[in-house]
Formats: structure tokens, C-alpha cells, sequence
């Protein structure tokens, strides 16, 4: 804890979506006068990361981007934040020691700067769910070798650790039912949705985030991972996580109890509700946000997902089965693959077919004993996948 009581806090992404939401609580929850901002990293968005390290008095800014180094000094002139660019000066900037870390990066490229985080950090918030994925035994490994606590933001997750709030409720849990939305293409065909562009892709019906998480969202990609995320976070086995589609996104999560009881979480499509509450951990903070009127709400649907059209769960299915080094390879495919959308080469529908293409070429998966093996896992499915993707494009 820094001098005055204030808490000392670090964002991993503070230029993006989950990052400006957790900014944004820090002002709800008393701001400066509240927090000692340590370190706040982004990467091409200079003018917002020095008008947050300026606002909040960071001790220090940096940019993943080596080449926009320059630009952050300029804008970080005579404010006394100190500039870094580059990967290694962010993992040295998760390194720094802090109270609480949020870990919102984008994608794989978080697990290193995540995982000295846990080393450095009380507490690490976790939006990234891609370091579960990848690397998810190994990280958990970390994260009990370096005794920081693991709070979940990703807003399935934060429901059901919510839901499974108490010990003693979580030693009955029976199985978990994540969420999903369903997308922008939750009804359309197969041949409607096999012409769709980012454009429409990136439009999610209830939640304002990222670009690339909003693409997953349609895909369903992201409820894939999220598969995978809850069985590492919540020692789950396979069998017990359940996919509901529940287009409202109001019911954020259920946990089944063995005695039959449902518990979830409710609350409006507003990340910031996640965040405060692992911020205020274990209490809970005041915040802004709407307030759900039941009264107004007029109806809540569930569905089963239709696993033919969004065929990403049952890959998700696939990888937990093989286990190993299957969540790394998987990963880095839907990378490689939504990359690929974004760029207009390939279809949306592709992209499905490109992770399914490098998990089978790429299978059987080895065990993942060290962190190395699964950057190697990671490498090797981005060069497999590049010539599946080549390979579609041409
Ligand atoms: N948005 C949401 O509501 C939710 C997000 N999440 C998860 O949170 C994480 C962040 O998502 P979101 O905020 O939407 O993403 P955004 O794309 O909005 O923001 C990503 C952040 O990471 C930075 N960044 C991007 N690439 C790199 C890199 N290679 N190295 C270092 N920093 C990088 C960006 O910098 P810059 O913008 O300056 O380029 C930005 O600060 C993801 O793992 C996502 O799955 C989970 C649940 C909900
Ligand atoms: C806000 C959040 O946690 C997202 O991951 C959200 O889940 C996206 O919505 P769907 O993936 O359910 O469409
Ligand atoms: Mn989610």
C-alpha cells in the first residue's frame, strides 16, 4: 500500500476498451486522491495513454510500439510521467510492484506482461482470458507460486465467481451456464453469414468493447474461449460448462448447485460493473451504471446455441478434450484466422475452418510442461495456419 493509504494500481491496456472502463471506476472510486497510478501501458493510441497517465499522475507511460516512443515523450512533455516503449518495457512495467493490476491487453501478446504481473502484483484483475487459454495449468501455476489473488473481469466469469461467492457454496457447484449473446448473426443462415464483413461483424447487439472481441462475439469464437477460460478459473471438468444463448445479455452467468438451485448474476451489459467489483473486492464499491427496471424489461429468451453454425464451440470442446498444448494452437489460429477476416482475405465462415485445419494438422498435442513450450505451440500454429490462410486467399 502506498504512503497515504492510497491504493497502488497498474492497467495493462489502459488505451482500450476494458482499460478506459477501468479508468473510468477509478474516477467513481475517489480518483487521485484514492490511487497512486503506477503504470498504465498501451500501444498505438499515444494521445489517449498520456492524457490518462497525466490525468491520473503516473509514475510511468509506455507503448508497446518502439517506434512511437518519440511521440509519447512529446506528449508526455513537462507532466514528470516517465516514457517507455516496446514488449520488454511493458512486462518491466507489470513488474512493477502495485496492489492491483488490471490485465486488459489484447489477445496473446498479454500472457508474458500478465504473467509478471502476478509476480509483481496483490491482486491481478483479469480480463485477458487469453492467457487461460493458451497457457492455462501453467499460469494458474504462477499464479500460486507468486500467492497474488486472481480476480476474474471477463463478465461471465466475474458472474459466476459472484454466484460462487462463499466456499462453502462452491464445494456443491454441479455445473456452470455461460451466457452468450449470440451476435449480430444469431439467427441468420449458414449462406447468410458466409458473406458477412467486418463491418457487420464488428456491430455486437449489447456490448460496446474492442474490435476483435466483438468479431468473436459474432463468431461465438469468444464464448469458445470462455469455455476454456472457466474450466481453468473454476477447476471445472468439461462436461459441466454449459453454452445458453440469452440475447438480452442482462443474465451474465448461472452456477447449478447439486440441491438444484440456480444462482446468477443480473446486472446492465456494462463492464464497468465487472471491474468495480474486482476493484472493491470484497466489498462492493458505488457505481454509476444504469439500474435495471424488471418492470420495463419485457421478456428474458434462452436458447441452445446451434453448434452448425457456430462451430467454434465445438472446437473449444475438442481442445479442452485433447488438452496439452490444443488451447495455445487454438489461439493462435483464431488469431491468425481473425486477422485474416479483418483483412478481407478470407470469409467469416473461414475462420472456423482455419483453426479446425491447424488444430488437425497440428494434432495430437503434447502435454505443456513449460511456458516456453507454449510460445513454441503458439509460433508453430501461426506459420500452419498462414498457409491454410494462403492457401483459401489465393
Ligand atoms: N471489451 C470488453 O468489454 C471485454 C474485453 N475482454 C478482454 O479484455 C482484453 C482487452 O479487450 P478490449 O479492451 O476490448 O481490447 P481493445 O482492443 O479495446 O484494447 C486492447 C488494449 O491492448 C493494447 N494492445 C493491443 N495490442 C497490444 C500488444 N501487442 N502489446 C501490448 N498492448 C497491446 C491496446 O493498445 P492501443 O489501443 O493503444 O493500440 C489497448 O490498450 C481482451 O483479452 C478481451 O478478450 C473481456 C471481456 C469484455
Ligand atoms: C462483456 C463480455 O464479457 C464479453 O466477453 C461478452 O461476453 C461478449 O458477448 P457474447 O460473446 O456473449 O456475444
Ligand atoms: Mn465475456
Amino acid at each position: 500500500m502506498a504512503r497515504g493509504g492510497r491504493r497502488r494500481v497498474t492497467i495493462l491496456g489502459a488505451t482500450g476498451s476494458i482499460g478506459r472502463s477501468t479508468l473510468d471506476v477509478l474516477r467513481a472510486m475517489g480518483g487521485r486522491e484514492a490511487f497512486e497510478v503506477v503504470a498504465l501501458t498501451g500501444m498505438s493510441n499515444i494521445p489517449a495513454l498520456a492524457a490518462a497517465a497525466r490525468e491520473f499522475g503516473a509514475q510511468l507511460a509506455v507503448t508497446a510500439d518502439p517506434a512511437r516512443l518519440d511521440e509519447l515523450r512529446r506528449a508526455l512533455a513537462g507532466s514528470g510521467v516517465r516514457a517507455a516503449a516496446g514488449p520488454e518495457a511493458v512486462i518491466e512495467a507489470a513488474a512493477l510492484p502495485a496492489d492491483w493490476c488490471m490485465a486488459a491487453i489484447l489477445g496473446a501478446a498479454g500472457l508474458a506482461p500478465t504473467l509478471a504481473a502476478l509476480r509483481a502484483s496483490a491482486t491481478v484483475a483479469l480480463a485477458n482470458k487469453e492467457c487461460l487459454v493458451s497457457a492455462g495449468d501453467l499460469f494458474l501455476a504462477a499464479q500460486q507460486a507468486a500467492g497474488a489473488a486472481l480476480l476474474p473481469v471477463d463478465s461471465e466469469h466475474n458472474a459466476i465467481f459472484q454466484a460462487m461467492a462463499g466456499a462453502r457454496a462452491a464445494q456443491g457447484v454441479e455445473r456452470v451456464i455461460l451466457t452468450a449473446s449470440g451476435g449480430p448473426f444469431r439467427d441468420w443462415p449458414r449462406a447468410r453469414m458466409a458473406a458477412v464483413t467486418p463491418e457487420q461483424a464488428v456491430a455486437h447487439p449489447n456490448w460496446d468493447m474492442g474490435a476483435k472481441i466483438s468479431i468473436d462475439s459474432a463468431s461465438m469464437f469468444n464464448k469458445a474461449l470462455e469455455m476454456i477460460e472457466a474450466r481453468h478459473l473454476f477447476a471445472l471438468r468439461p462436461e459441466q460448462i454449459e453454452v445458453l444463448v440469452h440475447p438480452q445479455s442482462i443474465v451474465h452467468s448461472m452456477v447449478g448447485y447439486r440441491d438444484g438451485s440456480i444462482l446468477a448474476q443480473l446486472g446492465p451489459p456494462d463492464m464497468r460493473v465487472a471491474i468495480g467489483y474486482a476493484l472493491g473486492w470484497p466489498e462492493r464499491p458505488a457505481l454509476p451504471v444504469e439500474r435495471l427496471d424488471f418492470a420495463q424489461l419485457s421478456r428474458l429468451d434462452f436458447a441452445p446455441p446451434d453448434e452448425a453454425r457456430f462451430p467454434a464451440l465445438r472446437l473449444a470442446r475438442e481442445a479442452m478434450r485433447a488438452g496439452g498444448l490444443a488451447g495455445a494452437t487454438l489461439l493462435a489460429a483464431k488469431e491468425a484466422a481473425l486477422d485474416a477476416f479483418i483483412a478481407r482475405r478470407i470469409g467469416f465462415l473461414d475462420m472456423a475452418a482455419v483453426v479446425e485445419e491447424t488444430m488437425s494438422r497440428l494434432a495430437p498435442f503434447a502435454p505443456a510442461t513449460h511456458l516456453d513450450e507454449v510460445f513454441a505451440a503458439d509460433a508453430e500454429a501461426r506459420r500452419a495456419a498462414a498457409r491454410i490462410i494462403d492457401a483459401r486467399a489465393a
